[in-house]
């Protein structure tokens, strides 16, 4: 069955229980030869020194009292674990492993460590400080056991994880034997069958190879360092990712004439509190949608700790019987239920086959898939019962729910097991990865659904197989919501071309204008890039043949129209003078080549990725790719004002207000805001937030956030990962609604021009006679406006520190703050 799976069985409610410790199964390792770590390794010490880590190892004693109250806490509430913990019986010749704060001396995580003969590295005891935890220092400690075993020679690394710590694992790379390659299999399957690995119950045994070499592993960060990026509450998200959110009303049903039909109130059989009255429910407000990565997409987390059992939401959205979902054009979001429920289901006629959240769903949208550590699992009500002679309906689920496998520490990624029907493509990519070769999965996508549509030559949708049609689906969401060139797209046939919904588009002359003379006959159209996003200027360009740009210049180029802007802005003038008496904005000017005609506009904001944000005073908004301008093209025509009512008003966004180093965005100052504020206090005041979202906007009455939804907030968010991964920062990044640099500069050099000129000129006449100057007639006449915003103040803009800078100051910091 395509989609992911839809639930299992709504387990009997039960108590509400912590995490279990590690018991051990009783069955005994071979004795091996004792080795000693290598700890004093210089390599190993040269990993970590630049963290201000450090490695202590050796016996029971190692790391002190510290160390052996962290693993006594993690692990010594069952006496089996003594042995492992003191270093005793079948222990003797195992060590402790403990990772400290060179500066500090304190622990940050321990192991227990145990080289066994049959080049195993086992580690049968691993736990990071509870108030270290999510700061890279378990990832830390275990790259220094792998390098440990590199050079020592060992060939496998094996752990004892319990449910918990299984997702930490298989970020490290480890696998249960399930999922380990086929050669990872039988090394696991050899060392068991030798008693070479010590197993505990409630555990799950992980093993990786380790890779040879001198060279120590690098370091992985934790997946918790992401926590920092500032995530979307369930309006924000909603407006971001076009959808309306209707977790408080259920799902529903589209009726005939378009209508829905609201599924609740729900039959006592359906109530979640007819079969646990204590339900606990965790807040929706606490979940938060957050960037998890490029190849992961979207996520969500929790801001509070989750425990287990807990139910975190249900699974909302439009019901669709399987003759609707298979006129989904999208089919990436939609989850059906298990072949055997389906099939009940279809028998009894139960229309009920898939909830699809896409266009009116819940947070629940965005939570990713783990087959192998998820943390959540899928429950529903009715709980199933096949038809039997004494029901000859059975009883059929009808509403599922997501639900706590674990407990879950806040900011943790909240996944579920998609189920075995739902193709994943990305695995590709990691495979491809694992074995050294970069792949995105947006590639892996892309091939996936390539090599369906290939595989045979006359497939359509009108013919496959519900997961055939469910594997091309989504890989061809994926390739094209990853801003894929369309290359992949599953086309096999004339019948299986999925036909879009009608998106908004640009008419004709808008469209010519934008691109080129005849673009909309040769068939180009500027369309939304996705439903609803025309309201947020958010368009792409689409070729004939169906391939989307993101800028008008890029579409110019692929049509052989060269790099630089084809016809339309040829930029003759640019920004700066303002005429507003605040000054709150700058106008731009641009002549469009041909005609002669210059369009008048005011810059909202500027993001590197899509380029300044301009609102034109014919009502558009459209985006301006500076790349396409040549800086010498750009002339300064002035600025109006005085220190406390100058233009160019954009300051970064820090938030002085609080602790946090790490400026998100920039904003800038609306007109009341900049009137009020002198030149020097605005430069330090605060931006303010946006009502929508965490970040800060210059529009906080926008129902759709302009910051999210020019890519600001992705960039920021790569950035950020990237920052993590210790990868060096685009230092091109410029957030939403600060200028472009080169523009300030630019500006700033101009204007102490002009400046000298003014100055020159009022030494020799003894007057200033730019001093009457209006906006309107600096317009019309650039080179002759009076009034320059002081070069001063524009150093003072320029010489802020950047985004990127002050998150560079930090890069050192990660592992330890
Ligand atoms: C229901 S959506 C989840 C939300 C999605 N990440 C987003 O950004 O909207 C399912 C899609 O997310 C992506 N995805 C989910 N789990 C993933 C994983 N473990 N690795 C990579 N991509 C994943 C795949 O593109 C998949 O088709």
């Amino acid at each position: 069955m395509c989609g992911a799976r839809l639930g299992e069985d709504l387990p009997p409610p039960g108590p509400d229980v912590g995490p279990t410790p590690p018991r051990r199964s009783g069955r005994r390792p071979a004795s091996s030869p004792a080795l000693q770590l290598p700890c004093d390794d210089a390599a190993i010490a040269a990993l970590l020194s630049p963290r201000k880590l450090a490695l202590d190892c050796g016996g029971a004693s190692a790391g002190g009292v510290e160390a052996t109250k962290l693993l006594k806490a993690s692990f010594g509430s069952l006496s089996d674990n003594r042995a492992a913990l003191d270093l005793t019986g079948p222990f003797k010749d195992a060590e402790r492993a403990v990772l400290l704060d060179s500066e500090t001396r304190h622990v940050l995580a321990a192991a227990v460590v145990h080289v066994r003969a049959g080049s195993v590295l086992e580690v049968p005891l691993f736990a990071t400080a509870k108030k270290f935890r999510g700061q890279g220092f378990g990832s830390a400690l275990y790259a220094a056991l792998a390098g440990l075993g590199r050079r020592l020679g060992l060939q496998t690394l094996v752990v004892s994880a319990t449910d918990e710590s299984r997702a930490f694992w298989v970020r490290q790379g480890l696998h249960a034997k399930k999922f380990c390659g086929a050669a990872e299999k039988s090394a696991m399957s050899s060392l068991e069958q030798r008693g070479l690995v010590t197993s505990f119950e409630n555990t799950t045994l992980m093993a990786a190879p380790i890779p040879q070499g001198l060279e120590p592993p690098p370091l992985a960060l934790d997946q918790r360092d992401r926590d920092r990026l500032p995530g979307l509450k369930a309006r924000a998200a909603a407006t971001t990712h076009c959808y309306e959110d209707i977790n408080d009303k259920g799902s529903f049903w589209v009726a005939a004439d378009g209508s829905r039909q609201w599924r609740a109130p729900y039959p006592a059989d359906e109530m979640l509190t007819g079969v646990d009255p204590n339900v606990k429910w965790v807040p929706y407000k606490e979940l938060e949608a957050f960037f998890a990565g490029p190849t992961r997409g979207w996520g969500l987390r929790c801001t509070r700790d989750i425990k287990d059992t807990e139910f975190v939401v249900e699974i909302v959205g439009r019901c669709l019987s399987f003759e609707e979902y298979e006129q989904l054009e999208d089919k990436t979001y939609a989850v059906g239920f298990p072949e055997n429920i389906s099939e009940a289901k279809r028998a009894a006629g139960d229309r009920l086959q898939y909830i699809d959240p896409k266009t009116e769903g819940g947070l629940w949208r965005f939570i990713n898939d783990s087959e192998e550590a998820p943390n959540l699992r899928l429950v529903y009500i009715p709980r199933f019962e096949k038809p039997s002679a004494k029901n000859p309906d059975g009883v059929l689920p009808k509403r599922a729910f997501l639900q706590a496998a674990h407990d879950i520490p806040a900011g943790v990624e909240l996944t579920w097991d998609y189920g075995p029907a739902y193709p994943r493509p990305w695995k590709e990519a990691e495979a491809s990865e694992a074995g050294g070769q970069a792949l995105r999965v947006d590639e892996g996508g892309r091939r996936a659904a390539a090599k369906w549509a290939s595989a045979e030559p006359g497939r359509s949708v009108s013919s496959p197989t519900p997961a055939d049609v469910g594997a091309a689906e989504r890989c061809r969401g994926e390739a094209s919501t990853r801003g894929g060139t369309g290359e992949g797209r599953v086309s096999g046939g004339a019948d299986a071309r999925v036909e879009k919904p009608a998106l908004a588009e640009r008419d004709r002359a808008t469209t010519d204008r934008k691109l080129w003379p005849g673009a909309f006959d040769a068939g180009w159209r500027i369309r939304e890039a996705c439903r609803n996003a025309a309201k947020n200027s958010h368009w792409k360009y689409v070729s004939p043949e169906g391939k989307d740009y993101t800028s008008a210049a890029a579409a110019a180029s692929a049509s052989g129209r060269g790099e630089s802007r084809p016809s339309g802005l040829v930029a003759t003038a640019a920004a700066a003078s303002s005429g507003h008496e605040s000054g709150a904005e700058s106008e731009l000017e641009v002549e469009c080549e041909g005609d002669k005609e210059w369009f008048a506009g005011v810059i909202k904001s500027y993001s590197s990725r899509r380029g300044l944000c301009v609102a034109y005073d014919n009502g558009e908004t459209q985006y301006e790719d500076l790349d396409d301008w040549g800086l010498d093209d750009l002339e300064v025509v002035g600025f109006e004002g005085d220190d406390t009512t100058s233009s160019l008003q954009h300051l970064h966004a820090f938030d002085t207000s609080s602790d946090e180093e790490e400026p998100h965005m920039t904003g800038a100052l609306s007109a009341e805001d900049a009137a009020a504020t002198s030149a020097e206090d605005a430069a330090r005041a605060p931006a303010r937030a946006c009502s929508t979202c965490t970040l800060l906007c210059d529009d906080p009455q926008a129902r759709s956030c302009q910051a999210i939804s020019d890519g600001g907030y992705e960039q920021a968010a790569e950035q950020e990962e990237g920052r993590l991964r210790g990868a060096k920062l685009d230092d091109e990044w410029v957030g939403k609604g600060e200028l472009p640099p080169a523009l300030v500069a630019r500006a700033e050099e101009l204007v102490a021009q002009r400046e000298a000129e003014r100055s020159a000129l009022s030494a020799s006449q003894g007057s200033d006679s730019d001093s009457d100057a209006s906006p309107a007639s600096s317009r019309s006449k650039p080179n002759e406006l009076a009034g320059a915003i002081p070069p001063v103040r524009l150093a003072q803009l320029a010489g802020r520190a950047r985004p990127g800078e002050q998150q560079q100051r930090n890069v050192g910091g990660d592992l330890c703050t």
